[in-house]
C-alpha cells in the first residue's frame, strides 16, 4: 500500500531523510517513532506528497508519485495533524466540523445534503459523541476535540490514515479514550501509519515499528522485533527495559539513562 524506495530529502544543504526505504503492506498498521525533530512529519509528507523526495521513490495506493495526480491520491488518504485541527472553526456545530470531513473543505457554505449529516452524526454516535453533536466545536476539552478529528477523517471513507501525534497535549485519560478509539479503527477497512515520540502509545492495533534516528532507519519491522533494548538505545540514547502488556509495549527508563 505504502512503498518508499531509497528516499533522501534536502532541505537549505541538510540532508533532512537519508536514504529511507519501507514497505507498508495490506493488513499492517505502522508506527513511526523517534526523537523530536528525526524526520517523522517530513516522512508522512512524503506519503500525502506535500514534499517531493530530492531523490528516491514514493508509491502510495498503487499510484507513483511524479506520474500520477496526488490530488486523487489523496482523496483517499485521511490526515490528522495539529495544523489541520487549528484551522477548523471553534464556532461550528461538532456534527457539521465532522461532516466537512466528506468534503474538500473545512466549512460549510451551502446546505449540508441529509445523507452527509446523517453519517457525521452515526459516526459521532459510534464514538459514544452523540450527545455533543449540537455544540460548539470550541466548547469541548482538547481530547475531545481529537476524537472529532478522528470522526472527521473517516467522513470519506478512506484507505489509509495518517495520525501526525493525536495524543500530543492530552492527559492521562483523555490519552487513554482517544487510544481506545484508535485501536476501535481495526474493524474497519483502513491503513493507519501514526507518528509519535511515545512508545506506550503503541496499542494492540499496530504491526509494525519504524525507529527513526536523525533522519535514518534505526529499524522498521514487526513491533515485538523492533522495540528491543538495543534499537530504543540507539534511537533514543537511553537505556531503558521494555514490558508488554496484551500487545502494548511500556517503558521503564533505567535510572541515570
Ligand atoms: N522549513 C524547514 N527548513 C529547514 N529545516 C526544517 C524545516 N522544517 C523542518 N526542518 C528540520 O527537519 C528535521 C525534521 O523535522 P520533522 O518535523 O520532520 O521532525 P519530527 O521527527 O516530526 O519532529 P517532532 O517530533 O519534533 O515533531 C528537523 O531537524 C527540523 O529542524
Amino acid at each position: 500500500m505504502i512503498s518508499l524506495q531509497h528516499i533522501h530529502y534536502k532541505r537549505e544543504d541538510r540532508l533532512i531523510l537519508n536514504d529511507i526505504s519501507l514497505d507498508m503492506k495490506p493488513g499492517e498498521h505502522w508506527v513511526i517513532l523517534g526523537r523530536n525533530g528525526c524526520g517523522k512529519t517530513t516522512l508522512l509528507e512524503m506519503i500525502t506528497g506535500y514534499f517531493f523526495p530530492s531523490s528516491g521513490q514514493v508509491e502510495v495506493l498503487g499510484n507513483l508519485y511524479g506520474r500520477c495526480d496526488v490530488r486523487e491520491v489523496r482523496k483517499s488518504i485521511g490526515y490528522i495533524s495539529q495544523s489541520l485541527m487549528e484551522k477548523l472553526s471553534l464556532r461550528d456545530p461538532v456534527w457539521e466540523v465532522v461532516a466537512t470531513g466528506a468534503y474538500a473543505f473545512l466549512r460549510f457554505y451551502q446546505q449540508i445534503p441529509e445523507q452527509v449529516e446523517k453519517q457525521a452524526r452515526e459516526l459521532l454516535d459510534d464514538m459514544n459523541f452523540g450527545h455533543l453533536a449540537n455544540h460548539p466545536l470550541g466548547t469541548l476539552s482538547q481530547g475531545e476535540r481529537k476524537k472529532v478529528m478522528l470522526a472527521r477523517s473517516l467522513m470519506a471513507d478512506p484507505q489509509l490514515l495518517i495520525m501526525d501525534e493525536p495524543c500530543a497535549g492530552l492527559d492521562l485519560y483523555e490519552r487513554e479514550k482517544m487510544l481506545l478509539e484508535i485501536d476501535r479503527l481495526r474493524k474497519r477497512n483502513v491503513m493507519v501509519v501514526y507518528v509519535t515520540h511515545h512508545i506506550e502509545e503503541i496499542v494492540p492495533l499496530f504491526t509494525h515499528v519504524a525507529l527513526m534516528k536523525d533522519g535514518q532507519l534505526a529499524g522498521a519491522g514487526r513491533k515485538e522485533e523492533v522495540l528491543n533494548k538495543e534499537l530504543i538505545k540507539a534511537a533514543y540514547d537511553i537505556d531503558a527495559e521494555l514490558e508488554w502488556d496484551s500487545g502494548r509495549p511500556w517503558i521503564k527508563v533505567k535510572s541515570g539513562g
